[in-house]
């Protein structure tokens, strides 16, 4: 193989992710001719809308696998959160990345933190995972939808649309924007999207010819980690419709998950942790989904997405 090419969303911050393969792929293999075919998506045009009405995660990634399917490309890099936990028969998951900061992150002109934000104040975030987490600490803040990409939503921050805004760390880090950064949220404070900041790359699953030359690419404690947290979201049939979160660290070859699914006004909050060696991700992933369903996730879950289809 003498070229490649890799299909990519147009945002910058797709742009910047796949340029970062690229590089990595050419320092790997110095004969390879490494190409990027930029398209945009259906979740990239429709901006008007929160993803959760929309139809979630796929928008960001189908038309980067029609591409895969046609040959007009051999690999997509994506922001692994973005993925759906089931891929479309045919395509599989060659790589996962190492993980930049997994962490949410609070970018304000005005204010230091959440702690900061007077009674009223209006915090950005279209993602319901982060919305009912700070509603269940900060009942007194106002919660408005903010999308479209990291660009967009940080003007809309500083047209003064917005007190705050939560964005992923990883993204303005990537970006170099990280001086917009007032403070990090601790997982604890914010848990994480599964497989936030880390970033995966889809092959078509007959195209045996790229597993060995995209292997070097996997780092093997993001992959257990994020392995983990898929299983968990998988089973819980985890989308951008629900607020759910799921993280994992990895030390000394036992990996701990921490998972949650909510109400997004806050009002409910279930969560539950476990560890286990690194050879059990996915196990893990379904034993913290199996303590969520035993604290009634389900009916929780089932209540969440039909409020969402009235509104
Ligand atoms: N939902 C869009 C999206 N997909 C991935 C990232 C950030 C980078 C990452 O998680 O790898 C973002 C932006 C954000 O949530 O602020």
């Amino acid at each position: 193989m003498n070229k490649l090419v890799i299909a990519s969303r147009e945002s910058k911050l797709a742009m910047w992710q796949a340029e970062h393969i690229k590089a990595r792929l050419e320092a790997l293999y110095p004969q390879l001719a490494v190409e990027i075919l930029g398209m945009t998506t259906q979740g990239d045009q429709i901006l008007d809308k929160t993803l959760s009405k929309i139809g979630g995660k796929g928008l960001f990634v189908k038309e980067l696998e029609q591409a895969l399917q046609d040959g007009r490309a051999d690999i997509a890099v994506h922001s692994i959160k973005d993925v759906p936990m089931n891929l479309p028969q045919g395509f599989a998951l060659a790589a996962i990345c190492e993980r930049e900061d997994p962490r949410d992150a609070f970018v304000s002109n005005t204010y230091a933190s959440l702690h900061e934000l007077p009674a009223g104040a209006v915090v950005g975030t279209s993602s319901l995972r982060r919305e009912s987490q700070i509603r269940a600490r900060f009942p007194h803040l106002t919660i408005k939808p903010l999308r479209g990409n990291v660009q967009t939503r940080l003007r809309k921050l500083d047209d003064g649309e917005f007190d705050a805004i939560i964005l992923a760390a990883a993204g303005l880090k990537r970006l170099e924007l990280s001086e917009r950064i007032r403070a990090e949220l601790a997982p604890s404070e914010s848990l994480p999207a599964v497989g936030q900041g880390a970033l995966g790359i889809e092959i078509r699953a007959d195209r045996d010819d790229l597993t060995a030359l995209l292997a070097p690419l996997n780092h093997a404690d993001t992959a257990a980690c994020v392995t983990a947290e898929r299983s968990l979201s998988r089973v819980l049939g985890g989308s951008c419709q629900i607020p759910i979160g799921g993280f994992a660290t990895i030390t000394d070859d036992v990996i701990t998950l921490g998972g949650f699914v909510a109400h997004p006004d806050g009002s409910v909050m279930l969560t539950a942790s476990a560890s286990a060696p690194r050879d059990y991700a996915d196990a893990l992933g379904r034993a913290v989904a199996k303590q969520l369903l035993e604290q009634d996730a389900g009916p929780l879950i089932a209540a969440v997405i039909a409020e969402q289809a009235n509104k």
